[in-house]
């Protein structure tokens, strides 16, 4: 039995820099990673999908090319084994640095291998052609992430389905994909492969789009997602999915009507769950909760004193940043005896369809939950200079502001540069800027950051 200060399980956004952060210290540190050393955001996440996005957004921008007066000849030629390759060569180079900069630290021993729980401070480590591994942590940091979930759909067993993972090393373009699931993963992956040429069907049951987002937001995505030629079907729930083994058939229920739609591809887009099955919790007294999160109080803290969670694995916001910062507030309060809570914190997102949703604070739903006396400012990116003159008009930004205080109460900006111009609304909220100082700070001409004196010009209407 080795004896480490920290053993951290899952090398993902929050373990990989709190390993490093403990070993600065002189804790003796053990990383164990079952799979790929920087988890899911650099290998089947954010990198990637981000990557291959980025790819489409040109095959996009050179198809509608002469909209700018730029003329090109015939049909464009996408090339996805040089996108895929792309993607892997940035995939590695972010994971071969991660392997760098743990190596760099002597107090880091990076395990690879699958890690259960055999007592409560106790782990064993199931390693390939290798005897399993007997460790005792006086702390135990547990970072393991989340997996696709796949519901349970009659048929779905029978098909080959692809999820959020393995359809990054397709090579062959789907002719006709469907897509279960209209939020994140399912819009942007969705629209990815229609500017690659796919057709693709997005499947949603909820009422709309980004079921979290304003109605407003959500008729937003939908209406330029359409426009390019993705069809989409909200308010429906897949009853049975069959195959003949080359044209897969989905019975879709909406409402009281009954459609039926095929293609050549499905992809799950369903949502995630915390991969906490294989842990054997059992053996602590960390508890979860019905749907698996490992249950933690504001501190991060679980149950079981010495074990903290971070990131996916624990219930709220799945992002990369959330983890990253759950780790600073673990270090933060665990090695400088500071009290700092994940209650205090606001948590910015960005959907990275094109344009993107950028969104910070409360939505207009959730305002109006609260019982807030808001005011709504809304601008058209139709009425933005810097759009008008790159040509990028769809969307709008909004933001609430109290009608007492003034001050910044959330931000959705679908548009051009949509998560860029939501940072900066972020930063005025952190500052507590008010909406009139905002109406009258001065920004450089002409970005799209200028419209915000606009945005909020608006409420003297
Ligand atoms: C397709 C896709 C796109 C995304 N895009 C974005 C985006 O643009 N922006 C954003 O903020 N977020 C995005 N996310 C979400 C983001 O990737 C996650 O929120 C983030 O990676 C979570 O990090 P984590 O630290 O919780 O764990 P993860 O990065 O999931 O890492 C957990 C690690 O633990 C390992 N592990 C699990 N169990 C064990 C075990 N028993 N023993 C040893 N190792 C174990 C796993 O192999 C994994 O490497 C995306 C996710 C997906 C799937
Ligand atoms: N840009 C980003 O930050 C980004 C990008 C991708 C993923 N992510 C993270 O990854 C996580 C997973 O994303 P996601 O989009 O898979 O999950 P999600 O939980 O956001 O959405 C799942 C969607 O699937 C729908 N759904 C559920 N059951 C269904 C069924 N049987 N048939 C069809 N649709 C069904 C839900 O109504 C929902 O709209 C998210 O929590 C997100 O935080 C973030």
């Amino acid at each position: 039995m080795e004896k480490f200060d920290a053993i951290i399980i899952g090398s993902g956004q929050g373990g990989t820099p709190l390993a490093r952060k403990l070993a600065k210290k002189g804790m003796k540190t053990a990383l164990i990673e079952k799979r790929l050393l920087g988890g899911t955001c650099i290998n089947d996440g954010c990198t990637p999908t981000k990557s291959m996005i980025s790819c489409a957004k040109v095959a996009n921008t050179i198809q509608h090319s002469s909209s700018w007066g730029i003329h090109t000849e015939g049909d464009i030629t996408v090339d996805l084994p040089f996108i895929v390759l792309r993607k892997n060569e940035i995939v590695q180079r972010f994971r071969h640095n991660i392997l760098r900069s743990l190596e760099a630290e002597p107090n880091i021993r990076i395990i690879h291998g699958q890690a259960t729980f055999s007592g409560v401070k106790k782990i064993t480590v199931t390693q390939q052609e290798k005897p399993p591994l007997e460790l005792e942590g006086t702390y135990i940091f547990i970072n393991t992430g989340a997996a696709t979930t796949v519901p349970e759909i009659p048929g779905i067993h029978q098909i080959n389905y692809l999820t959020s993972t393995t359809i990054l090393d397709m090579t062959v373009i789907p002719k006709e994909l469907i897509v279960l699931g209209g939020s994140y993963i399912g819009l942007e992956m969705g629209q990815l492969y229609q500017r690659l040429g796919s057709h693709v069907t997005v499947i949603e049951p909820g009422m709309h789009l980004v079921s979290r987002e304003d109605e407003d937001v959500a008729a937003v995505v939908r209406k330029m997602l359409e426009e390019e030629g993705m069809k989409i079907h909200t308010s429906s729930e897949p009853s049975n999915i069959s195959t003949d083994g080359t044209t897969i058939t989905m019975d879709i229920i909406s409402g009281t009507s009954r459609k039926t739609i095929t293609g050549t591809h499905l992809l799950v887009a369903t949502g995630r769950r915390p991969q906490t099955a294989d842990l054997q919790l059992n053996k602590t007294n960390v508890t979860i909760d019905e749907h698996g999160f490992v249950q933690v109080n504001d501190h991060l803290e679980t149950s079981c004193p010495g074990i903290f969670a971070l990131g996916d694995v624990k219930p709220g916001p799945a992002f990369t940043h959330v983890s990253y910062n759950d780790h600073l507030i673990i270090y933060h309060n665990l090695i400088e005896k500071k009290s700092i809570s994940t209650l205090a914190r606001q948590i910015p997102y960005c959907m990275f369809t094109d344009p993107q949703l950028g969104r910070i604070g409360l939505s207009e739903k959730e305002a109006n939950q609260k019982g807030y006396p808001f005011k709504v400012a809304v601008l058209g990116m139709d009425k933005v200079a810097r759009a008008i003159e790159t040509g990028h008009t769809t969307g709008f930004m909004k933001a609430l502001v109290h009608a007492a205080t003034d001050k910044i109460l959330g931000a959705a900006i679908i548009g051009e540069q949509g998560g860029e111009i939501m940072s900066i609304l972020q930063m005025a909220m952190a500052g507590d800027l008010t909406a009139t100082q905002l109406k009258e700070m001065i920004f450089a001409h002409p970005l799209y950051a200028e419209s915000i004196n606009n945005l909020f010009m608006t409420l003297d209407k």
